[in-house]
């Protein structure tokens, strides 16, 4: 079962809507306003972002027009533009000290500018890149050595070294520039690296070994991938400090005095400052409108990438056209009362996603009573629905789910419909068991820690009370040596303690209701027989209502009481499990009781 990547907490929104559908009015107003769009799209989105857009892509326009947008050469000279005031015909900017026209000076040095940017990118790029990719991925020997070069690099004060350089290269500004960008690579070296050494290890990068790609493919395809975006953001900032430096460069006289860049024309414009002051401010304004440009829009880039990392959200209207939809296509459904008698009572449960190819609905309409000490299996083909009810009860779906109808009483409370509802029940009434014990313990803080967290958060006991009760819920979950498991962190421990772990911290508010989520699956044989003996007890004894999420109906028939069976997003049968073993209504459960007859008779015989 897929886990959402956040919690559904919904702030309130007051678009209307029709309401006569069985819980659509509240769910819509539950809706909150988010964005569905591209990382493009996003940055579309921003006013400030088209900006910065809009100059940097006229800069480089220009760099590469320069020949049909400059009205004079570079060096053209006219005496009567001398240090000509901005507005003389045929000069809008004026002339400088040499009677050379400013407008056309700025777009030929945009050129140089540009072109000395880009040399110092790719040279960043390349080094910083490649060498953080080797060493973040391969690691040892490689990754010392680049680490102490970068440290080095990193400490050598760029300005001086590039001031030293100047005296073997002279007025070579490509050259300065490469050494800049050799200069500005620990910086990409660092953050590539970094990148490379979290995602290494994901299980995706070892599934494509395990296939058996090459490191290059899997760099090629997986790795570079994943550091695209703080490449791309880098890279504005690192073109901003390459502008600041190299004009820096310039107008402190190293740059080429025959050639034109926009830190030449500062540095000549400065020379004549009481003679021509406006002349200073054109280099200036376009040096500093440039940077300001980038680092801007390097930000924006950077928030856009973040909000479309995070989950897919949906726009207002989106949730309201398939509210509507659903309640047209609904209206004249029959929905039963909740039932009064219930620990948890579902009615007309409706939830749908809205994907790349459009809106689907995943849970059609569906209805479930369990009572207080009832074990309800809910078994289903892969992609049946089973964790969108789950999550629906728990109010964990994910931002992107639509709910678009129903209700779900716990305790007389519709929690679909009332996020604080949810909340003060969750945790509370509800309590969840998760499918994978050991990835659901915070690694960084010990067992006894956890759990009186979760406790602390819900009961107002004090610290003793917490520790007192966290000793004998272990105990009860049959952890003998409680005081010693308290003091472990989560991979000190075997995965059914672990399980056994996230039962107690389940229990640990006295809930009415557990959903649990496959817990056994990830547990061998032996352990998910006690887990399940484990369950199975602590539900009898307590009186708890519990929904049980599974494929397998052998733990069905050992566990439940009662079970329903899920299609396509339907519930297709519901009966008490000795009946639906022995007089399956449907086909489809019927298919589904052989399949799994012949899974347990081939594990059997192998
Ligand atoms: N975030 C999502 N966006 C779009 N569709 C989703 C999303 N989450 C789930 N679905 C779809 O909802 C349907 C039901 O999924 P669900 O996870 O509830 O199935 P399931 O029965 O629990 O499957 P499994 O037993 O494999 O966990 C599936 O078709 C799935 O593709």
């Amino acid at each position: 079962m897929s886990t959402p990547t956040d919690a559904a907490a919904t702030a309130p929104n007051t678009d209307a809507a029709p309401a006569d559908a069985p819980g659509t009015q509240a769910i819509l107003a539950d809706g909150r306003e988010s964005a569905n769009r591209s990382v493009l799209c996003q940055l579309l989105h921003n006013p400030l972002a088209d900006i910065c857009l809009l100059i940097v892509a006229a800069v480089v326009l220009t760099a590469v027009f320069a020949p049909l947008l400059a009205r004079y050469g570079p060096n053209v000279t006219d005496l009567a533009a001398t240090n000509a005031a901005p507005g003389t015909p045929g000069h809008p900017l004026g002339g400088d000290g040499s009677g050379r026209d400013i407008l056309s000076r700025l777009i030929w040095g945009s050129r140089q500018t540009v072109i000395s940017c880009l040399l110092m990118l790719g040279v960043s790029l390349a080094v910083g890149v490649s060498s953080g990719l080797v060493a973040g991925f391969y690691r040892g020997r490689f990754e010392t050595t680049a680490g102490f070069v970068t440290d080095v690099l990193m400490s050598l004060p760029s300005i001086i070294l590039l001031i030293a350089l100047y005296a073997v290269t002279g007025p070579n500004i490509p050259v300065m520039m490469a050494v800049f960008g050799l200069l500005t690579a620990p910086t990409y070296y660092r953050l590539v690296r970094s990148v490379v050494v979290s995602v290494r290890n994901e299980l995706y990068v070892d599934a494509a070994r395990v296939v058996g790609l090459s490191d290059a493919r899997i760099i090629g395809r997986h790795i570079l991938w994943a550091v695209r975006a703080p490449v791309v953001i880098q890279g504005a900032f690192i073109l901003a400090s390459g502008i600041g430096t190299e004009a820096g460069m310039s107008f402190l006289g190293l740059g080429d005095p025959a050639g034109v860049s926009w830190g030449v024309m500062l540095q000549v414009s400065f020379n004549g400052i009481y003679n021509n002051p406006v002349a200073v401010v054109w280099p200036a304004l376009v040096i500093s409108v440039t940077i300001l440009a980038l680092i801007l829009l390097g930000n924006a880039l950077s928030d856009a990438l973040q909000a479309s990392a995070r989950s897919r959200t949906v726009t207002v209207r989106q949730r309201r056209d398939a509210l509507e939809a659903t309640i047209t296509a609904h209206r004249d459904d029959a929905v039963a009362a909740p039932d009064p008698q219930a620990a948890v009572s579902i009615r007309g449960l409706r939830v749908g996603y809205t994907t790349d190819s459009g809106f689907r609905e995943v849970v059609h309409g569906i209805d479930l009573d369990v009572r207080k000490g009832e074990i309800h299996g809910l078994v289903g083909e892969s992609g049946s629905g089973k964790s969108q009810i789950a999550f629906s009860i728990l109010g964990i779906l994910p931002k992107e789910a639509l709910k678009l109808g129903g209700v779900i009483t716990i305790d007389g409370v519709d929690v679909l419909a009332d996020e604080t509802a949810m909340r003060a029940t969750r945790g509370r009434k509800v309590a969840y068991v998760p499918q994978e014990p050991m990835s659901n313990l915070d690694p960084s803080f010990t067992i006894g820690k956890q759990l009186a967290y979760g406790m602390r958060a819900v009961t107002n006991l004090s610290k003793d009370q917490v520790r007192e009760r966290t000793i004998s819920l272990l105990h009860s979950v049959g952890i003998d040596d409680a005081e010693r498991v308290m003091g472990l962190y989560p991979h000190e421990i075997s995965g059914g303690m672990a399980q056994r772990v996230l039962i107690c911290g389940a229990l640990a508010c006295d809930p009415d209701v557990i959903v649990a989520d496959e817990p056994t699956t990830a547990l061998d044989v032996t352990v998910q027989a006690e887990v399940l003996d484990l369950l199975r007890e602590l539900a009898r004894e307590r009186g708890l209502a519990m929904i049980f999420v599974t494929h397998n109906l052998g733990v069905v028939a050992d566990l439940c009481d009662t079970v329903s069976v899920m299609k396509d997003g339907e519930i297709i049968e519901t009966q008490d499990v000795e009946s639906l073993f022995a007089h399956p209504r449907e086909e489809y459960t019927r298919d589904l009781l052989s399949s799994s007859l012949s899974v347990e008779l081939m594990e059997v015989e192998s």
